[in-house]
């Protein structure tokens, strides 16, 4: 059994922030075509460094636009980094931005079929977990309702019952948790901290360093794209609330 689950060796992302406003496909190809296109060149994250160990519950923190859902797009593979690579070991649940990997038009129970199959879970296992995912969402009377009539926390309750049917080695949750009510938010912690019993990891990004320090035991700081400290939760809040 492979013990490092989560490997990032010297990542660096890349974005180009554009100057002007481009609204359409058609206009950028024509700005582009005619080097009309000016862009300032912005390293959102710079020669970032750690591996996570099996079981770990590792939180990341850091202001406003410090590079914290980046990195966990690369992790999840969703973003490319411009330098250098990661490598996950295993299954990965990603809850990453609220929505992503659903239709708007289509019905919660429609959307458990087209979201779990993004997941990589087959239509006889989604049809077996249909009722544990209606009843660990709560949303009785909402499931045949087209999402787009949806709040932000039932959208997100929906996102967390069928992204943990299944124990993942890795799960990853991005800030999403904080639009669930307070009941949803306990009900969240309790399987997240079944599944870390299971031995799955848990990558964890949250404003709220009440629940960072009762979720992880390590945490990483980050700022400007860069890697501050690495270390007990308790402490690097610490550092993290004295910046
Ligand atoms: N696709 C993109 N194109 C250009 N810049 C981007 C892109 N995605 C993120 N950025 C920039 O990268 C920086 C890091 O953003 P990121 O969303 O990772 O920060 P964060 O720490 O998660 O912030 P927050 O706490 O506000 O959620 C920000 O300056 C942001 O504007």
């Amino acid at each position: 059994m492979q013990d490092t689950v989560v490997r990032v060796n010297d990542v660096s992302i890349q974005f180009r922030l554009y100057k002007e406003n481009v609204d359409s496909l058609k206009e950028y190809l024509i700005k582009k075509f005619k080097q009309k296109l000016t862009y300032d060149e912005f390293w959102a994250l710079r020669n970032i460094n750690f591996e996570i160990k099996r079981g770990e519950s590792v939180a990341l923190i850091g202001k406003n636009g410090s590079g914290k859902s980046t990195l966990l797009k690369i992790i999840a593979g969703v973003l490319k980094p411009t330098k250098g690579v990661v490598q996950t070991y295993g299954t990965i649940a990603p809850m990453i931005e609220l929505g992503a990997g659903f239709d708007m038009d289509l019905t919660a129970r429609e959307n458990v079929y087209l979201n779990g199959s993004i997941l990589g879970y087959s239509k006889s296992e989604l049809r077996k977990q249909e009722e544990n995912i209606l009843e660990f969402s709560e949303l009785y009377d909402f499931f045949d309702v087209p999402i787009k009539n949806f709040s932000s926390g039932m959208i997100a309750r929906l996102g967390f019952a069928i992204a943990t049917i299944y124990t993942p080695d890795i799960l990853i949750v991005d800030e999403i948790l904080s639009v669930g009510d307070y009941n949803f938010q306990q009900k969240c912690h309790k399987r997240i901290q079944e599944m870390l019993s299971k031995g799955t990891t848990l990558l964890f990004v949250s404003h709220s360093i009440e629940q960072v320090k009762e979720i992880c035991d390590r945490a990483i700081l980050l700022s400007h794209g860069e890697m501050l400290a690495d270390g007990k939760t308790e402490e690097v809040s610490e550092i993290y609330s004295s910046m």
